[in-house]
């Protein structure tokens, strides 16, 4: 059982010291599952493992993604209308972590996990092999309770600040924070200019030189499966595009001060 085990060698936090002694930026693609369909979200993981990328952020959907863009929030409505919850999530995970290499992330507002039960919900992915959980809409102050369940099951919880962060609230939400600390560029004009900065390969490379250590991507990627004319077609794209995101951040050799 997964939460018992004492050494989960899928650490977000590990795979960011690997890839740091190694001078890499982390390559995190995200996407919603079940959208299109729940199978498709299984095989999707395993393109986006075999494409390289360093940590999978895998959406729970939700009704009302209220700090989601257009594209998430419109794939989310998708992903919900065909029936996924959060035991279906669950299962398909079961299933399918134990053929990924790389960890991955859950993201889930606050709502699906009170309705599942804190305890029960901790418990219950990290048996399917989740290694790491966002929850952005609880606000930092409110998450002692979550951090002490994830701390249990040996999942790591991601907080996140934004531009508008006071210094003061930053530091101590990067102490408490495990795994990463997750930048949202979503505040008023940051927001627009970073959203479109991050549809294409030479923007995630510009992040990274910025001295990120690591990028995410999800609109841009979610677009490809709101946009094919199959889910097989998704997939393929997916393929072609992960690839090329990358590419351009190894093509190069970082210097991250
Ligand atoms: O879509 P973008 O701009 O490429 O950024 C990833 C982001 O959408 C993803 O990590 C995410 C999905 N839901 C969120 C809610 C809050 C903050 C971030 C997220």
């Amino acid at each position: 059982m997964a939460a018992l085990t004492t050494t989960t060698p899928n650490r977000i936090s590990e795979t960011f010291t690997k890839l740091k002694s190694q001078w890499k930026v982390a390559f995190i693609p995200y996407i919603t599952t079940g959208d299109p369909d729940l199978s498709t979200t299984a095989e999707a993981l395993k393109v986006l493992n075999s494409c390289g990328s360093d940590i999978i952020e895998l959406g729970v959907p939700y009704s009302y993604p209220l700090l989601d863009g257009p594209v998430i929030r419109d794939s989310a409505t998708r992903s919900l209308a065909r029936g996924t919850n959060l035991n279906k999530v669950i299962s398909m995970l079961k299933e399918v972590i134990p053929q990924l290499s790389c960890p991955i992330t859950l993201m889930s507002y606050s709502n699906p996990i009170i309705n599942h039960g804190i305890v029960n919900f901790m418990l219950n992915i990290s048996e399917a092999g989740i290694s790491g959980l966002v929850v952005p809409d609880v606000p930092f102050e409110e998450t002692q309770l979550l951090r002490m369940e994830a701390a249990k099951n040996d999942i790591e919880l991601v907080l996140l600040t934004t531009p508008t962060t006071t210094r003061d609230r930053m530091k101590d939400i990067v102490q408490a924070s495990e795994g990463f600390v997750y930048l949202v560029s979503t505040v008023g004009v940051t927001l627009l200019e970073l959203v479109s900065l991050l549809s294409k390969p030479e923007h995630v490379k510009q992040v990274a030189e910025w001295g990120a250590d690591g990028v995410i991507v999800g609109s841009a990627i979610v677009k490809v499966f709101g946009e094919a004319i199959s889910p097989l077609q998704g997939l393929r794209e997916l393929k072609t595009f992960t690839k090329s995101f990358k590419l351009a951040l190894i093509d190069d050799v970082y210097v991250v001060v």
